[in-house]
C-alpha cells in the first residue's frame, strides 16, 4: 500500500484534525486529501481523477453521505473504503473514531476483509439519447415537487410491462440503499450480500402496488407518462436533474462494485439492531 486518500466531511473540524493525525502517523505513505480537505490543511491539490487513479485505500471521515460522496468520487476501481463514523447514523461508516488507528494498522498490514457492494448504472434517456449516465451506491429516486400532480410511471423489466405506478415517485434501490429512502417508503431490508434491485413506489395511489425485489441482472425501465414540469431524478441523494414527460430512466447492475472494509467487531445485524432501535437481541 502506497497511497491513502482521505475524504473528510466538509466543514467538520474533527474530521480535519483526524486527517492531519493520519498523515503524521504514516510518514512512509503518500496521504492525499479530497479537494476541500487539501484546501483546509494546505496539502497539495490533486484533481479528483488523479485521486481516483492513485488511491490504494480510501479513508472516509464522516457520515453515510460522505461515504456515498467518496464512492462516487473514486469511481470504478473498487479501491477499499474504510468508513469512520463522524455522522449521526453510520450504516456504512462502520468504524467508530476510537477504533480508527487500530483498524488502520490492520488494513495497512493487509489484514482485512471487504464487503463487496453492488452498484447500479442509471441512464436518463430523452428522445432516444442518453443524457446522463451515472453509477449509484444507494438509490435512484424519481420524485415530484411539492405542487406537482401525481405522475404515471410506466414500468417494465427486460421489456415486459409490470405496471404503471400512479404515485408521487419511484425509488430504485440497491441492497445497500434498501435501508435508506426505500425503507421509509415501505420497502424491504435486503442483506447486502444479495444482489438485487428494489423497486418501491412512493405513496402509490393503488394500495396493492408494493415494493418488488428484482434480480440484479434485469433491466428496469421507467417512462414518465405524464406531462409534469416539476419532477426530478435524484441520484444517491447527491445530484438532481429535472425530468420531462416521455423521459425514460433505465437501471441495470453496474460492472463495478464498492468494497467497504469490514469492521470485524461489527455484524450487519448488530448495526440494524442499533440503528433501527430493535432493542437487545
Ligand atoms: N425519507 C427518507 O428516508 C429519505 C429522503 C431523502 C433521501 N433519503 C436518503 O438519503 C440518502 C443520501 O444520504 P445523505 O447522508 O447524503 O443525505 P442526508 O444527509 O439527507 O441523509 C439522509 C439519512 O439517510 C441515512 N442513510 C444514507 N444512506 C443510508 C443507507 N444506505 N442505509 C441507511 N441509512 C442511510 C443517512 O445516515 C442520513 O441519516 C439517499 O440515497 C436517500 O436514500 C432518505
Ligand atoms: N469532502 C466532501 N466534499 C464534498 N461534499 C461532501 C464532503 N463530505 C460530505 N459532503 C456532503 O455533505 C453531506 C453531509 O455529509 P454526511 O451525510 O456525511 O453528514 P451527516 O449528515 O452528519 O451524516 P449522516 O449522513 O450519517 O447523518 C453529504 O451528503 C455529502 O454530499
Amino acid at each position: 500500500m502506497q497511497t491513502l486518500v482521505i475524504v473528510a466531511k466538509k466543514d467538520n473540524p474533527e474530521a480535519v484534525a483526524l486527517a492531519s493525525r493520519i498523515r503524521e502517523t504514516y510518514p512512509h505513505l503518500t496521504v492525499l486529501g479530497d479537494r476541500s480537505l487539501a484546501h483546509e490543511l494546505g496539502w497539495p491539490r490533486v484533481e479528483d481523477r488523479e485521486l481516483a487513479a492513485r488511491a490504494d485505500l480510501t479513508v472516509v471521515l464522516g457520515g453515510d453521505g460522505t461515504l456515498i460522496y467518496a464512492a462516487r468520487l473514486l469511481g470504478g476501481r473498487g479501491v477499499p473504503i474504510l468508513g469512520v463514523n463522524l455522522g449521526s447514523l453510520g450504516f456504512m461508516t462502520e468504524v467508530p473514531v476510537e477504533e480508527l488507528f487500530t483498524t488502520l494498522e490492520e488494513v495497512i498490514a493487509g489484514r482485512f476483509q471487504v464487503d463487496s457492494r453492488m452498484k447500479l448504472t442509471c441512464r436518463l434517456i430523452r428522445g432516444g439519447r442518453v443524457l446522463i449516465e451515472d453509477e449509484i451506491l444507494n438509490d435512484v429516486v424519481i420524485n415530484k415537487g411539492a405542487l406537482a400532480r401525481i405522475a404515471d410511471h410506466e414500468t417494465s423489466i427486460d421489456g415486459v410491462p409490470i405496471t404503471t405506478y400512479k404515485a408521487d415517485g419511484v425509488i430504485l434501490a440497491t441492497p445497500t440503499g434498501s435501508t435508506a429512502y426505500s425503507l421509509s417508503a415501505g420497502g424491504p431490508i435486503v442483506h447486502p450480500s444479495v444482489d438485487c434491485t428494489v423497486l418501491s413506489p412512493i405513496c402509490s395511489h393503488a394500495l396493492t402496488q408494493r415494493s418488488i425485489v428484482v434480480p440484479a441482472d434485469r433491466t428496469i425501465r421507467i417512462t414518465l407518462r405524464s406531462e409534469t414540469a416539476d419532477t426530478y431524478l435524484t441520484l444517491d441523494g447527491q445530484t438532481g436533474h429535472g425530468l420531462q414527460g416521455g423521459d425514460c430512466i433505465e437501471v441495470v447492475r453496474s460492472a463495478n462494485r464498492v468494497n467497504l472494509v469490514r469492521n470485524p467487531r461489527v455484524a450487519y445485524f448488530s448495526i440494524l439492531r442499533q440503528k433501527l432501535h430493535w432493542g437487545e437481541r
